[in-house]
């Protein structure tokens, strides 16, 4: 294994693992902490995904800790801590004390946090990260349900939630080269920091922090660094295609779940309801009892089936800030999306037994339910559907899955995944 990646959502884990497979790596991407005594991974890439993303910050480090020690004991030298390219973690968030917790895992006195993602419009500049030309503060990530983000300044983001010091590498440095970031490095570290935030407003960045930090033990960031990493830690050219082969998607009847209330998502559940059979989720149903979420889940399975013609029928809860801030004040924000996220396990499970075996996801917390309901264990990482959303296999089921981190695709993603791969 030449990378293990700790992801701290389902999606997440999927985004790293397109970019690494598109440098030729391959990547298994695995749900959870594999058992001591389950096969051996055979991967140049371990991509272990939690669902830790927005669990209390014991939990988040519990789980990551052992997500590390599994891969040291499958022999890993690099390690990967993956969150989102908007940070999603907010002042009380874990990304700071689970980075903190790494570093102590893996006995290592400094790393680096470098979200940018400029493919997807995910830019970092002195330290401030932008989204779509907007500061991450004022993007549409503020009135995000779980993590609203209001501070746009990585440095004080992690500071505030952990002990680490940590300081910036700017873009003028990184475009100077690898050996200027590892000097401003030295500087830092000699100033007394433990951290430093990397900026990158393009690709070239991030290849050349690949460069840079090929050597360290553990970097934390999203997908862009995984692309620029993967590039300096491969020795030789990789065969992509063959890279991608075992995620190649089957052609069976095919279902959208669209949990994700992010701008893009919105958008895309608006276009393709113009062309596709769609039912709207009622939170209603869903926050009574959990057995009035699975009759409701029976009924809204049975209206997939009658619905699955020659496209895929899309089920959604996806609301807009508006909607969703009246949901929330009515139900309570962390009541209304388990409860929805719920109704999305329930339904999964559901589809399933009716002969779905094709699943296009939309949400991070989402994919998370419908890959456990679906008793996913693990994926083999395919083709690219949009910068960071592959098609995945599961190594366990007959199933395929696209699972789609909210603002990921372009408007029309629901119908480009069914096109042929
Ligand atoms: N109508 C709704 N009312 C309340 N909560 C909702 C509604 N629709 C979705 N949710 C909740 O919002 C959350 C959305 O999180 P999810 O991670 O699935 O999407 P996302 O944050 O846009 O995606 P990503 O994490 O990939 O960026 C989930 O907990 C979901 O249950
Ligand atoms: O980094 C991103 O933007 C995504 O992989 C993600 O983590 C959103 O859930």
């Amino acid at each position: 294994m030449i990378l293990g990646v700790i992801a701290d959502d389902f999606t997440g884990g999927t985004d790293i693992a397109s970019f690494l497979v598109k440098e030729g790596m391959s990547t298994i991407q695995l749900i959870g902490v594999p058992e001591a005594s389950d096969p051996t991974p055979d991967a140049d890439a371990v991509v272990i995904s939690l669902k830790s993303r927005s669990c209390p910050k014991e939990e988040a480090i519990k789980d990551s800790v052992a997500a590390a020690r599994y891969l040291k004991s499958q022999g890993c030298k690099n390690f990967f801590f993956k969150y989102c390219s908007t940070f999603d973690s907010t002042e009380e968030g874990n990304i700071g004390p689970v980075t903190e917790a790494l570093m102590k895992e893996l006995n290592t006195d400094f790393t680096i946090f470098s979200p940018a993602l400029p493919v997807n419009g995910r830019e970092l500049f002195n330290g401030y990260l932008f989204v779509k030309g907007l500061p991450l503060h004022e993007s549409p990530m503020k009135s995000h349900p779980v993590n609203p983000m209001h501070d746009s300044n990585v440095m004080r983001l992690v500071e505030m939630q952990s002990s680490i010091k940590c300081g910036l590498v700017n873009d003028k440095t990184v475009k100077t080269g690898s050996k200027a970031i590892l000097d401003a490095i030295a500087k830092l570290k000699d100033e007394g920091y433990n951290g430093a935030v990397i900026d990158a407003i393009d690709d070239a960045d991030l290849y050349t922090q690949g460069e840079a930090f090929k050597d360290m033990i553990l970097v934390t960031g999203g997908s862009g660094l995984g692309m620029g990493l993967a590039k300096a830690l491969l020795t030789s050219s990789q065969d992509v295609k063959e890279a991608q082969n075992k995620g190649r998607p089957n052609y069976e009847k095919t279902i959208v779940l669209s949990g994700s209330c992010s701008a893009m998502t919105n958008a895309q559940v608006a276009k393709y309801k113009e062309s596709a059979p769609s039912f709207v989720v009622n939170i209603e149903k869903c926050v009574i009892s959990d057995e009035k979420t699975d009759e409701y889940a029976n009924e809204v399975c049975k209206w997939a089936v009658e619905n699955s013609k020659e496209k895929a029928p899309l089920i959604y809860a996806t609301a807009n800030p508006e909607a969703l801030a009246k949901i929330q004040k009515e139900y309570g924000a962390k009541a209304s999306s388990l409860a929805i996220e719920n109704f999305f396990y329930k339904l999964s499970a559901k589809l399933k037994e009716a002969g779905f075996k094709k699943f296009i996801i939309a949400g991070g917390e989402t994919s998370g339910q419908v890959t456990k309901a679906l008793k996913v264990k693990g994926f083999y990482i395919g083709p690219t559907i949009a910068p960071g959303v592959p098609w995945v296999k599961a190594v366990n089921e007959d199933i395929s899955l696209a699972l789609k981190s909210g603002n990921f695709g372009e408007i029309d993603f629901f119908n480009q995944a069914q096109g042929k791969f």
